[in-house]
């Protein structure tokens, strides 16, 4: 089926109401075939008064799991992996329950319990006491395993940031690279990606940046900078850093086959729904959303002290849109934002 076209004014008035609802700034770029649609407002830096542009750089969130999967999938198709095996047959310490298949850490189906639910309870304590801490992978596995499964293996879909910690630490156990090393071999180098990187643990974004602003549970409180961080709690479930170009360009290749083959990209491409209407499900490291005008694309979200994203694309890669607004803990402007889908795909116009 044709997509209507792009609303620009659309993407706009989202992006003016994320504002209003507490975002200091907002960017979108879309890719639609060749014409590019670059759309900023607000501030990148409110004590500089820095203006907001589209191709600042930023904490990508959660999108990162997208990343993890496909180097996970790169390593099944070489068949150094099997997405149906036990995790425990590449880990170098056992998960409590061995009938958790690497499938299951792909879907958030493994029933392993999300540590930030404890970490994050109280956002900005939360915060502070991990912004600048370096954790291995065990021990964030171990902060998870403290606490009963969720869900038996396979039995339910049960997001967690475990889940892509497990595989970042799977990933590094059986290749003997880090997972930085792997994401600049696999993707940003083949990609050009150059406004992409790994930098955990190092607390800084260089190049043109936007800063993030995390909110604070007392709403009455003035809002935290929070862009310097290690991103340790999250690493390969969070931690990379990319600008709105790079991201629609990494999903366009994702969906036309040049970073796995085939039949590694159809399992990535099986969506589950994952809630009551089935307008949001997923699939392996993939969100899909199926929007008011019938289409479903394809992505992730990401949530981030300081940073929002939406990271999605056409199933042929035709179009392409990423947005972020620079505030969180504020799941009003979380919500709006995800607007900018409706305007991006289905030519959407609040106005
Ligand atoms: C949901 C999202 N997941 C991610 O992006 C992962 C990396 N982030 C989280 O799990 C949220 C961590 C806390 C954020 C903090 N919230 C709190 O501290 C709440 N008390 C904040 O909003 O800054 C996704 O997959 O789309």
């Amino acid at each position: 089926p044709t997509l209507p076209h792009p609303s620009p004014t659309g993407v706009l008035a989202v992006q003016k109401q994320a504002m209003a609802a507490g975002a200091p700034g907002a960017l979108t770029r879309i890719d639609s075939g060749s014409t590019v649609y670059r759309l900023a407002m607000g501030k990148a830096d409110r004590a500089a008064g820095t203006p907001m542009d589209a191709d600042r750089r930023f904490r990508v969130g959660s999108v990162t799991k997208s990343f993890t999967t496909v180097v996970l999938m790169q390593l099944v198709a070489e068949g150094r992996v099997d997405l149906d095996a036990p995790a425990n047959d590449y880990l170098p310490q056992a998960l409590p329950d061995d009938r958790i298949t690497v499938r299951h850490l792909l879907n958030h189906r493994s029933g392993l319990w999300d540590y930030t639910n404890d970490m994050f309870y109280h956002t900005v304590p939360g915060f502070e006491a991990v912004r600048n801490k370096v954790f291995t992978y065990q021990e964030l596995i171990d902060l998870s395993t403290a606490h009963a499964p969720t869900n038996q293996p396979g039995a339910a879909y049960s997001y967690s940031n475990t889940n892509f910690v497990v595989l970042g630490q799977l990933i590094e156990h059986t290749t003997g690279m880090s997972m930085g090393t792997q994401y600049e071999q696999r993707i940003f180098k083949p990609l050009g990606l150059k406004n992409t990187s790994y930098v955990h643990p190092r607390t800084t974004l260089t190049g043109s940046y936007a800063r993030g602003y995390v909110r604070d549970d007392d709403t009455t409180l003035p809002l935290v900078d929070s862009t310097e961080q290690t991103a340790s709690w999250a690493q390969s479930a969070g931690a990379v850093i990319s600008n709105s170009a790079d991201l629609n360009r990494f999903f366009a290749a994702v969906v036309s086959g040049g970073l796995v083959p085939p039949a590694q990209l159809r399992e990535m491409m099986s969506l589950v729904p994952v809630n009551a209407d089935g307008t949001q499900s997923y699939g392996l490291g993939l969100r899909g959303r199926t929007l008011s005008c019938g289409v479903t694309v394809y992505g992730h979200t990401g949530t981030v002290q300081g940073y929002y994203t939406y990271a999605f694309t056409t199933a042929d890669g035709k179009r392409r849109v990423s947005s972020m607004a620079n505030t969180s803990n504020n799941g009003t402007v979380n919500t709006i934002l995800g607007g900018t889908l409706e305007a991006a795909f289905c030519g959407t116009d609040p106005t």
